[in-house]
């Protein structure tokens, strides 16, 4: 086990490099409930004929003397975004036509969020109710820096390879749905009840070396 681990790259190590892949394709990092609710307003603003403001955030800019200078920057400008075919025109602009093959767009106003129950190193996940089938799901907003092509194919890739992951262990991707935020998406997902970081801190204490045997052959199946 240990020559096997030795060889491939750790979890953490993988995890690294799927972050530092992310942060070169623009995603944007951390809390954004703040900048969530901003988009709300905006939103509503928007609605009302208020048109677009223009948020900034700070972004580093080089090492001076060992300190990091940062500036500020704007971001981009906050409304609804133009649609096309129900999806938003950035997104049909940079992704190949069979990443949204398939997926029929849904808007997040479908979806009743009732709880936020995680969050990622570049999303916000919540648990919600789909408004129609009254199923119980995950959607998780990612937010892109920039309407940047790449940030897009990045993401783009990701769906296409959720699409195609069909496995009892993996999380099926739902579907995505537009978000009333520009240069937002909702993934939907089957809502997963728990996961392997609950079960591990569980309050009953540690696990038990066949329940350790058992989630480990789960993960490599
Ligand atoms: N399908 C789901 N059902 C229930 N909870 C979920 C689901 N997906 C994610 N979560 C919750 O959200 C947390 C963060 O999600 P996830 O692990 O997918 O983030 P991440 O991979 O770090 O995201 P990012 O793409 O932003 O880096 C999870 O630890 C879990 O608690």
């Amino acid at each position: 086990m240990g020559c096997v681990q030795g060889k491939k790259a750790s979890y953490s190590q993988q995890r690294a490099h799927i972050e530092k892949l992310k942060v070169e394709n623009s995603y944007v990092r951390g809390d954004f409930n703040k900048s969530s609710r901003g988009g709300a307003d905006q939103a509503k603003k928007a609605a009302n004929g208020g048109g677009e403001r223009k948020i900034s955030r700070e972004s580093e800019r080089g090492i001076s003397g060992g300190r990091r200078v940062l500036e500020r920057v704007p971001v981009k400008n906050i409304g609804a975004d133009e649609m096309v075919d129900g999806w938003p025109k950035w997104l049909v602009e940079n992704v190949r036509r069979d990443v949204l093959a398939g997926l029929v767009p849904k808007s997040a106003d479908s979806y009743e969020k009732l709880a936020k129950v995680g969050r990622g190193t570049y999303s916000n996940v919540y648990k919600a109710r789909d408004k129609s089938s009254g199923k119980i799901v995950a959607l998780k907003k990612v937010r892109f820096d920039t309407s940047k092509p790449e940030s897009v194919r990045f993401m783009a890739r990701e769906i296409i390879m959720l699409k195609k992951l069909d496995h009892p262990n993996i999380i099926k991707l739902e579907g995505v749905a537009t978000s009333r935020m520009q240069f937002s998406l909702y993934l939907v997902f089957d809502f997963m009840q728990s996961d392997l970081t609950k079960v591990i801190s569980r309050p009953q204490g540690r696990l038990t070396e066949p329940q350790v045997e058992f989630f480990y052959l789960n993960m490599k199946l």
